[in-house]
């Protein structure tokens, strides 16, 4: 099987790396060459001091393209998680990358917040949309508070990604599931 990528895309919350934690270790399981390619542990290679302004997020977003396409040439079946916010990220994969499916992650704003507020601390600073929204509010400001997605940075939709998924209502088990059952088919005709 050549390679592909697939690339979990979607607001900071919405469930992508619960997802694509899940769908690469059944793949996995089942003996597919699977990298997992993580943006937020990739994106402190790129930028030891991460500032998460607009530029650096584009060229941060380019650096993880090409890391991808390289992955994929070698024969891999590269699983990225990232958000992504603009279409163009996604369309420069999806032409870098002959074998490509863009998985949205879609949940009500609302909800993404609910969940990002309430994960375990990360890799990534905690409660990014309450401190986005409170210094957009108020004008205070957070030491190491980059453009955060969903408040200061629009994450734009796309109805023409290879999978949408209705992430707002559902467990996590029955979206990987979900998930599964999209790729049995896509991975089969790839
Ligand atoms: N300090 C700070 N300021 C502004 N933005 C930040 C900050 N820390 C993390 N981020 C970015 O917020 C996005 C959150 O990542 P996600 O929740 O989608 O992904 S993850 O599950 O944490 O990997 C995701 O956006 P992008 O990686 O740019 O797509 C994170 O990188
Ligand atoms: N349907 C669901 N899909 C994915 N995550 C969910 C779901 N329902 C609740 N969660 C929880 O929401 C949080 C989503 O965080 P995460 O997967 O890190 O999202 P993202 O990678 O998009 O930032 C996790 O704590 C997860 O357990």
């Amino acid at each position: 099987m050549a390679g592909c990528a697939i690339w979990f895309v979607g607001l900071p919350g919405s469930g992508k790396s619960s997802i694509a934690r899940c769908v690469a270790q059944v793949l996995e399981q089942r003996g597919l060459p699977v990298r997992y390619l993580e943006m937020d542990a990739r994106r402190k290679a790129y930028f030891p001091n991460p500032q998460y302004t607009t530029k650096e997020r584009r060229q941060a977003y380019d650096l993880f393209v090409s890391e991808a396409a390289q992955l994929v040439e070698q024969g891999h079946v590269v699983i990225m998680d990232g958000s992504a916010p603009k279409r163009s990220m996604r369309e420069a994969a999806r032409k870098q990358i002959p074998v490509f499916a863009e998985m949205l992650v879609r949940c009500p704003v609302r909800t993404a917040m609910e969940r990002e507020a309430s994960r375990p601390a990360g890799k990534v600073m905690a409660d990014l949309y309450a401190k986005a929204l409170e210094r957009k509010r108020t004008g205070r400001q957070f030491k190491g508070l980059g453009q955060v997605i969903g408040v200061d940075v629009q994450f734009e939709d796309n109805t023409n990604a290879e999978f949408v998924l209705e992430n707002g209502e559902i467990t996590k088990e029955e979206a990987c599931q979900r998930v599964l059952a999209f790729l049995d088919t896509w991975l089969h005709n790839a």
